[in-house]
């Protein structure tokens, strides 16, 4: 019983230490799988956090959630977490030496921005902000990183603005240059000095051809204009010299004119004197030759007649000779006059010579531009009145900047002359030819029909292509092309002329050497 008892105590103690047992391996499993959780949760994360820094740990890491999620044991995983935490320190080794080298990059940089040139102050202020931040952590390299990428973004930005701006601003100096050198260019062949003056405006007008840069272009456009004042000056001077030399002749003539006129008036007034003085003689002598019947006693009497008669002979005599005087006077007076006339008529013929000069092209000898527009307005208005059919051209020698950058300008202007010569050879009287530009030549055909103007543009266009130009010893063929339309509905000249170098334009870029109409 003792022993049953003893026994049974002992199964008691026994199950007692066996609840004990297990309420501790309860404890101890909730424990573990406790544990296990969060080792989980943990693993989870720093597959998270490492993602994509290392393949190989990132391998390790997928294999260990995997055994995790299977093994009951943990213990087992313990070189698994031995060779993750290896990774994760190499991790961190690789990652601060990065962070280092990030940051000396950013130092770097950032200062090489800073040189610069041209970036704005606030950009600038920014910068040395940015680069004055210590970045301790890999955050603030990161913010660091971004910062200073915006602040490059901005310069780049501000960069290419400008450059734009000065790519643009190029491009329009350059074109504004060309321009002013062609129109000073073409100015001067406008301009008609004689002499050295004349020559002067030709060498410039020769360099300007070969192309001049910006500072000669205003040098020689200050040139040009001191010549064309002392033109003005000197032309000035000269009317001036012309309308005194006039006056003073003028003034000599009137004073002149007016003693002729006093002193015609006194001859006039002892005239009359004479003529009743001789017919009161002759009175006297008819009443004395009534009276006397013995002529031997009125004798002493006449004889004082014939005394008065030879004094009024004399007299007479002075008369003639001061009428003669003042008829010399009168006809040096006309001589005087006429001759005024003359050099006034020489002064017309001068202005009248330079105001055709004005509307001629000095190169070319054909209309010039200005000359172009008034006519085409004159014909523009007998066209509104009569309606007959009127039709502009517009000419351009294609390649003609070629002739003169493989040949020279001499060769060019040779060109122009030729071509200018040849088109108004096969013009009628009255159509009407004027140099429009550069190498460009507008005509104005009045009342030409349509198979006509045909006609007579082929021959042009044909006729300039067999020139036989030889530059350098080599043949040189020249072509043009030509644009034209006709005046209709309600035209005025400027849509004529827009029209006809849009005709031009297309007879251009359809391949040169041939005529476009637009009707
Ligand atoms: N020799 C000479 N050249 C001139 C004269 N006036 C203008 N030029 C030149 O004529 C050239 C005209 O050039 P562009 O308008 O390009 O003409 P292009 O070469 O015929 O070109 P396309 O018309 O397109 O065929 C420019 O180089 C001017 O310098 C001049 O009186 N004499």
């Amino acid at each position: 019983m003792t022993d049953i008892n003893a026994v049974a105590s002992e199964v008691s103690k026994l199950k007692l230490r066996l609840d004990q047992a297990q309420l501790t391996y309860r404890d101890a499993s909730l424990k573990s799988r406790r544990e296990i959780v969060i080792l989980k949760r943990l693993i989870s994360r720093l597959s998270v956090a490492c993602k994509g820094l290392d393949n190989e740990l990132d391998e390790k890491l997928c294999e260990l959630r995997t055994e995790l999620e299977q093994q009951k044991d943990v213990s087992k995983l313990i070189p698994r977490l031995a060779v993750i935490e290896r990774l994760v320190t190499r991790q961190a080794s690789f990652t601060e030496n990065e962070n280092h080298l990030l940051e000396q990059q950013i130092f770097h940089s950032g200062e090489t921005l800073k040189r610069l040139p041209g970036l704005p102050a606030q950009l600038k202020r920014e910068l040395r902000n940015l680069l004055g931040q210590p970045s301790d952590t890999l955050v603030q390299t990161h913010k660091h990183t971004v910062r200073l990428l915006e602040l490059y973004e901005r310069a780049l930005k501000l960069m290419s603005v400008s450059n734009n701006a000065m790519v643009m601003k190029d491009a329009l100096d350059h074109d504004l240059q060309l321009q002013l050198t062609n129109e000073l260019q073409r100015l001067i062949t406008e301009l008609d000095f004689d002499g050295d003056d004349g020559e002067r405006l030709m060498n410039i007008r020769n360099r300007l051809l070969l192309g001049v840069s910006p500072k000669t272009l205003i040098e020689l456009s200050l040139e040009v204009l001191r010549l064309v004042l002392d033109g003005t000056h000197n032309e000035r001077r000269s009317s001036q010299h012309f309308l005194d030399g006039i006056n003073s002749d003028l003034a000599t003539l009137q004073k002149t004119t007016n003693q002729s006129v006093g002193q015609s008036s006194a001859l006039y007034e002892h005239r009359n004197e004479m003529t009743s003085e001789l017919a009161t003689l002759a009175g006297t002598i008819k009443q004395g030759l009534g009276e006397h019947k013995n002529l031997e006693a009125w004798r002493p009497a006449l004889t004082d007649l014939t005394k008065e008669l030879l004094v009024l002979a004399e007299r007479n005599k002075a008369l003639e000779k001061r009428e003669k005087a003042l008829i010399e006077q009168l006809s040096y007076n006309e001589g005087k006059i006429n001759g005024l006339f003359e050099q006034t008529q020489d002064y017309r013929r001068r202005l009248n010579d330079q105001e055709r000069k004005m509307f001629l092209d000095n190169l070319t000898r054909v209309y010039n531009r200005a000359a172009l527009h008034e006519r085409l307005e004159h014909e523009y208005r007998r066209w509104l009145r009569y309606q007959h059919p009127l039709s502009v051209v517009m000419i351009d020698i294609d390649h003609f900047k070629e002739v003169n950058d493989n040949y020279g300008h001499l060769a060019g202007d040779k060109v122009l002359k030729i071509i200018a010569r040849t088109i108004r050879q096969n013009l009628e009287e009255t159509d009407f030819i004027a140099r429009f530009g550069d190498d460009e030549f507008m005509l104005i055909l009045p009342d030409v029909s349509e198979e006509e103007r045909t006609k007579r543009l082929t021959k042009i266009r044909e006729s300039i292509t067999q020139l036989p130009f030889r530059f350098r010893d080599q043949n040189v063929s020249i072509t043009v092309s030509i644009g034209a339309t006709l005046f209709h509905g309600n035209d005025t000249p400027d849509d004529i002329l827009e029209r006809t170098g849009k005709a031009l334009f297309s007879a251009k870029t359809a391949g040169n050497n041939r005529m476009l109409w637009i009707s």
